[in-house]
């Protein structure tokens, strides 16, 4: 080597050393012989340990690779060859190096270009090699082309200094370009972004929401503890460190922090979400920050107003004493109010932030219904629901929850709902008391009308749901009118309220008793065993309410009669069988009361007869159908006739004789009795003065008065006026009466009697023996003449009790002084009994039926009247 091909040789090494890329020189036979202070920094080794080794041997461990090895051998080769550059492009290395988390194999790309140094002759004499790394370039051209990276990179190993700079520029601008993307996309972020570096912390990027933040101040490129020296109170650099020194990062939430963006100016507060993200450099060491976040104060502080506007909220709907509950759905946690817990008698630290802490205190009988409205709620509908709460002392509460959902996930699944309790016991307790007052009887404490109805219809619904059947019974009291009437109001009062409590004791607690209303009360009888059962129950309460009344005033009797109807035989809902309860009811009254009707198809053909009949015999006197027969009264001595009874009788076109038995109860009803009893009366009077004068003494007939015609007081005088008209003694007409009359006898009925007897006219008890046949009336008010029922005189022969009741009876009247007339006297057998037991007076087919005016005149003639002459005046009796 000559000097200045020496001195060159040493300027080269000199510039070799110097120069910041790579170098390495070898030998054709590929030791080393120099390398450069760059390569040796990035293989990690000492120029010892290179100089003079075989190139393969001191490459680094992980750049060993086999086809590595063939590639580079092929390379030098051809350099020799040819004395011309050679190079490899896009060589593969997987190297491994040290990071906080452990070793990390990096894929790296290296291209090596091989240029060789020639002797004079043109032979290559040495190789530099210089290796330039080309990883993002490669993984640029790979994003790019991916199929054809490698044709390229193939292309390039044949060779090409001219296109590797290309590309090295290529990959700069590329790089640069990605830089400012970045940077734009930093800037434009809506998040601050600040990026510091070196343990001082030097502020490397800022974007413009990093400004915005903290003012725009200078940073870039100074300390964060100069540029923000009010961060350093609040912490902010202990956690810089702490993420520098550990390498982990740091997550704030709504931290509170303070900035000063114009130094001594007004200081203003944020609250910021934040990340510090540590940045590792090459070796694996933390080199900075990367910290990023967002400004939240606005949401902060919205949530604070939230946050304050419902414990406002709160307050005022505790101030109204309600109490407020919020149930996280999907936890089930659930936060009841101070108030909340009050209501039902708890303190604050009583009950937990359950929900099972409400369900497990609800009524065993709400808690299905509460829940089910609960969840409908949940489900979009209005949440309004009463129910019961049990207490702290184990009592229940009423109360009334309302809520809404008040909040949802992205679904629309709601999430939470919020709700208010109403303490409404008293409301209920209120309205309990006005169901109470609108549902049962002040008086007997027995449901009433409504309640009536109610259970009625809801029989009917359990009836027909399980196919069974029940009675409905119709109770009505028998001329309880008359207890008014006679003993007042109050002693009514006191009468309907036993009878009430008597009925009760005659049925079972599935039973219902009812008043709906006057002298009514009803029954409804379930789980029937037969119609047997519903009759003895009826029966029961007839004779319950058959027992004597002990009222203040003294002792009343009544009767009742019963209308009976079932379900589902009689009618299928709740109005038919009112109306046939109702009908039987009535079919009891006109069968005599004191007794049970059932309804039946029959019995509703009666009720539109007696309605017809009704109308029928409004018309009845105008039209002249009505016309009176007289019946003898034989004195059972003698066989002469001693008076007359006259009778109503009724003889319509079309019906024809229309029998008294049934048209009379319809005439007192409907009132008619009155100008009905009036007219008979004035039938009869003109007859007694006629036979009288035909027997030469006052005849007696004897004219039937309704109790009806008692209570209403314009006739009563009339009577006498008329028979001082006529000129007739009072003697002339009796009166006939029933023991009713006497039974509740107000003052009118004492006057009327009164009256009767100042004015001589003589007054008979009909029908005597079937009532309650009370002595006492008897004396009272002055009883002419006892009137033996003709029940007990149609089986005097063949019953011995009708006998010894007969007998027992005209004793006892003779012995008060009155004079007996029995009934319905057939037989000679009657007769003869009758007489022996010495009955004053008798009446019946044996001497006579009911005849015409004529017809009864010839009777008189042919038989004279008591105190006519002649034994022709005897009646012949039909044996
Ligand atoms: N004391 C009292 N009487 C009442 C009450 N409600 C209704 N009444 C009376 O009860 C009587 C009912 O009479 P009715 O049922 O029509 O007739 P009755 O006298 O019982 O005769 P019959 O039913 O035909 O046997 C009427 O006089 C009513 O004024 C009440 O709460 N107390």
């Amino acid at each position: 080597m000559n000097n200045v091909a020496r001195k060159t040789n040493m300027d080269a090494a000199a510039v070799l050393a110097a120069a910041p890329y790579p170098f390495l020189v070898l030998s054709t036979d590929l030791t080393v012989v120099e390398v450069n202070a760059a390569y040796l920094k990035t293989v990690g080794k000492t120029r010892e340990e290179m100089i003079g080794r075989d190139v393969f041997s001191v490459l680094p461990a992980d750049a060993k690779d086999v086809d590595n090895e063939r590639a580079l051998r092929a390379s030098v080769e051809r350099v020799i060859q040819t004395g011309k550059p050679d190079t490899i492009m896009a060589l593969r290395y997987c190297m491994s190096r040290q990071t906080p988390t452990g070793p990390v194999s990096d894929e790296r790309y290296w291209s090596l270009v091989y240029t060789p140094v020639l002797d004079d002759a043109g032979h290559t004499q040495l190789i530099i090699v210089n290796p330039i790394e080309v990883t993002e370039l490669y993984a640029h051209e790979k994003e790019a082309a991916p199929a054809d990276a490698h044709r390229d990179f193939g292309l390039l190993t044949e060779g090409n200094i001219l296109k590797r700079g290309q590309l090295l520029e290529e990959s700069h601008r590329r790089l640069a370009e990605e830089r400012a993307r970045l940077h734009r996309i930093f800037e434009q972020a809506p998040g601050f972004v600040y990026i510091v570096q070196g343990p001082d912390a030097v502020y490397e990027i800022v974007n413009e929401a990093g400004y915005q933040l903290v003012g725009h101040r200078e940073l870039v490129g100074r300390p964060a503890r100069e540029a923000m020296p009010e961060l350093e109170a609040q912490g902010y650099f202990v956690l810089l460190d702490q993420v520098m020194a550990t390498g982990k990062p740091f997550v704030g939430r709504e931290v509170h922090m303070e900035v000063q963006p114009v130094p001594g100016g007004p200081i203003t507060e944020h609250y910021i979400d934040f990340v510090f993200q540590p940045l590792f450099a090459a070796d694996g060491s933390v080199s900075g920050v990367f910290v990023q976040g967002n400004d939240v104060t606005e949401q902060k502080l919205a949530k604070e107003a939230l946050a304050i506007s419902n414990e406002r909220w709160k307050l005022a709907i505790e101030g109204t004493g309600d109490g407020v509950w919020d149930w996280n759905i999907q936890t089930n946690e659930v936060t009841y109010s101070k108030r909340w817990k009050e209501i039902l008698g708890y303190a604050e630290d009583d009950i937990a932030n359950r929900f099972d802490e409400w369900e497990q205190r609800l009524h065993p009988d709400d808690h299905d219904t509460a829940l089910a409205e609960l969840h409908a709620s949940i489900d979009g509908q209005p949440y309004y629901s009463e129910y019961r709460l049990r207490c702290k002392d184990g009592s229940y509460k009423w109360v009334l929850g309302r809520a809404e959902v008040v909040g949802r996930d992205p679904a629309g699944k709601p999430t939470r709902m919020t709700g208010t309790m109403s303490d409404i016991s008293q409301k209920k307790e209120a309205d309990e008391l006005i169901w109470y007052h609108a549902s049962f009887d002040s008086l007997t404490g027995l449901p009433n009308r409504r309640l009536f109805r109610d259970r009625l219809a809801q029989e009917v619904k359990k009836a027909h749901r399980t196919g069974t059947e029940f009675a409905l019974l119709f109770i009505d009291l028998d001329r309880f009118k008359d207890v008014n009437d006679f003993l007042g109001h109050d002693a009514g009062d006191l009468l309907l309220k036993q009878a009430g409590e008597r009925l009760l004791t005659c049925v079972r607690e599935s039973d219902t008793v009812t008043r709906p209303g006057g002298d009514e009360f009803t029954v409804i009888l379930t789980d029937l065993h037969g119609n047997a059962h519903v009759e003895n129950i009826a029966e029961k309460l007839i004779a319950s309410v058959a027992m004597p009344f002990r009222l203040k005033e003294g002792v009343a009797h009544i009767s009742a009669s019963i209308g009976i109807t079932m379900y589902p035989a009689d009618g299928a809902d709740p109005e038919e069988l009112i109306r046939n309860a109702d009908q039987a009811m009535y079919a009891a009254k006109a069968a005599g009361r004191n007794q049970f009707r059932y309804f039946t198809r029959f019995m509703q053909e009666e009720a539109h007869r007696r309605l017809h009949l009704r109308r029928e015999l409004r018309k009845a006197l105008r039209r002249g159908q009505l016309y009176v027969h007289f019946q003898p009264v034989v004195d059972l001595r003698s066989h002469r006739i001693a008076k007359a009874e006259a009778l109503l009788r009724w003889r319509h076109p079309k019906l024809g004789a229309v029998s008294p038995a049934e048209f009379i109860p319809l005439a007192e009803e409907s009132g008619l009795i009155n100008a009905i009893g009036d007219w008979v009366f004035m039938q009869a009077a003109p007859w007694s003065r006629r036979w009288g004068a035909q027997t030469g003494q006052p005849f007696q007939i004897s004219v039937n008065r309704s109790p009806v015609q008692f209570l209403s007081k314009q006739n009563s005088p009339d009577w006498l006026t008329y028979l001082d008209k006529l000129g007739l003694p009072g003697n002339s007409i009796s009166v006939e009466i029933t023991e009713s009359v006497l039974l509740n006898a107000t003052s009118l009925v004492a006057e009327t009697l009164l009256q009767y007897r100042d004015a001589g006219i003589q007054v008979a008890l009909d029908d005597f023996g079937t009532g309650y046949s009370s002595m006492a009336y008897l004396q009272r008010f002055d009883i002419d003449y006892l009137k033996i029922d003709q029940s007990f005189v149609r089986d005097i022969e063949t019953n011995a009790g009708s006998r010894a009741i007969a007998e027992s009876i005209i004793v006892m009247a003779h012995r008060l002084g009155l004079k007996v007339i029995a009934e319905g006297i057939e037989t000679a057998g009657q007769y003869a009994i009758l007489d022996a037991a010495g009955c004053d007076y008798g009446q019946g087919y044996l001497f006579s039926r009911p005849v015409p005016p004529d017809e009864f005149e010839q009777l008189l003639a042919s038989v004279p009247a008591q105190g006519g002459s002649g034994a022709a005046g005897r009646l012949h009796f039909r044996a």
